[in-house]
């Protein structure tokens, strides 16, 4: 049976990697993709995210765990899942003499029911660019050639690592915009990437790897909300910390000063935020340099991989 839209086309169950030498790169993660997101895998270098979604594509068998990609097993299963998937990996490395237009052409040779070369040069636009030798072009050019090779198929299910690595701002502004068109359209895409703000942008839903485990996944805004947001100030002349409401009472779990400056972190923003507005109300004061907000995916990201690093051995996935 195929799946429908409401099932998930990507499902992955207590999944390990493990390399040559016993070391276990995938440490037994779950998570499940539905037809149409956009899931990124987030992590620090080494996290595990190449690992995983090579288990994806079906490059390598897990040691552990079971993947479905459209309802097959990607490894043993190859022939059903290639098809109707498209693979960017991170390094394209292609015959770099060949031209934009050339290596298109060759590659849609080898695709059924490939779209028109043209078509994805034009998707990621490379049109103009098609008679450059693929050795000439700029790393961004190549990432998107990268890109227009992956979507020559009109692939189900794309996997893209580090797909904007290269790019300058515009490139990837345009590479996301494609991205999104792609599952308006109804594609289902897995991501890996560095960039957070990328994550923020375009993910539906995410996953933060930490040494092989998963540290934190949902939404990029549950995410976020799992860390305290920040409040810093300067105290006013005179004042010292222990003049403030006591902290505990205003919901601040952890303080720091440097100097003046008073950065306050909680989970409780507006009990905070309210409890120390009142507090320099009353003492007739001033808090310069007042500044609340809540946590970025940034720090959220931070915040969970120092957790992670602080708690990894007592953790149970
Ligand atoms: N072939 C291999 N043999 C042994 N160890 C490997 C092999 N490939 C990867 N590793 C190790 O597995 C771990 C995970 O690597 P992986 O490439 O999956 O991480 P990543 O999250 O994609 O990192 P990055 O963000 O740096 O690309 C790393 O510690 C890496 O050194």
């Amino acid at each position: 049976m195929e799946p429908n839209e409401h099932e998930h086309v990507i499902e992955v169950t207590d999944l390990r990697r493990v390399y040559g030498g016993g070391f276990e790169a995938v440490r037994g993660i779950g998570f499940a993709v539905r037809r149409g997101e956009i899931f990124a895998l987030l992590g620090t270098n080494g996290a595990g995210k190449t690992s995983t979604v090579e288990l994806l594509e079906g490059l390598a068998p897990p040691a552990g765990g079971r993947v479905r990609v459209l309802g097959h097993d990607p490894y043993a299963d190859r022939a059903a899942v290639r098809p109707r998937t498209g693979v960017m990996l991170q390094e394209g490395g292609f015959p770099s003499e060949l031209t934009v237009a050339e290596t298109t052409r060759m590659w849609a040779g080898c695709v059924s029911g490939a779209r028109p070369p043209q078509e994805a040069l034009r998707l990621v636009g490379l049109v103009e660019k098609a008679d450059v030798r693929v050795k000439q072009l700029s790393g961004g050019e190549r990432r998107r050639l990268d890109l227009a090779l992956a979507l020559l198929g009109k692939p189900e299910v794309l996997f893209l690592d580090e797909p904007t690595t290269g790019l300058d701002a515009e490139g990837r502004r345009d590479t996301w915009e494609l991205v999104r068109a792609l599952r308006d359209g109804g594609t289902t895409v897995l991501l890996t990437t560095h960039y957070l703000e990328e994550a923020e942008n375009l993910a539906d839903r995410l996953a933060i790897l930490h040494q092989g485990r998963i540290a934190a996944a949902g939404t990029p805004a549950e995410v976020t909300a799992s860390q305290p947001s920040r409040i810093s100030f300067d105290l006013p002349d005179g004042y010292f910390l222990g003049d403030l409401p006591p902290l505990a009472e205003l919901g601040v779990c952890g303080h720091e000063t440097d100097g003046r400056v008073v950065r306050l972190r909680t989970r409780e923003l507006q009990r905070a935020a309210t409890g120390l507005l009142v507090w320099a109300e009353r003492a007739g004061v001033e808090l310069r340099r007042l500044d609340v907000r809540s946590a970025s995916l940034e720090e959220a990201f931070l915040g969970i991989a120092r957790e992670a690093s602080e708690s990894v051995e007592e953790y149970v996935a």
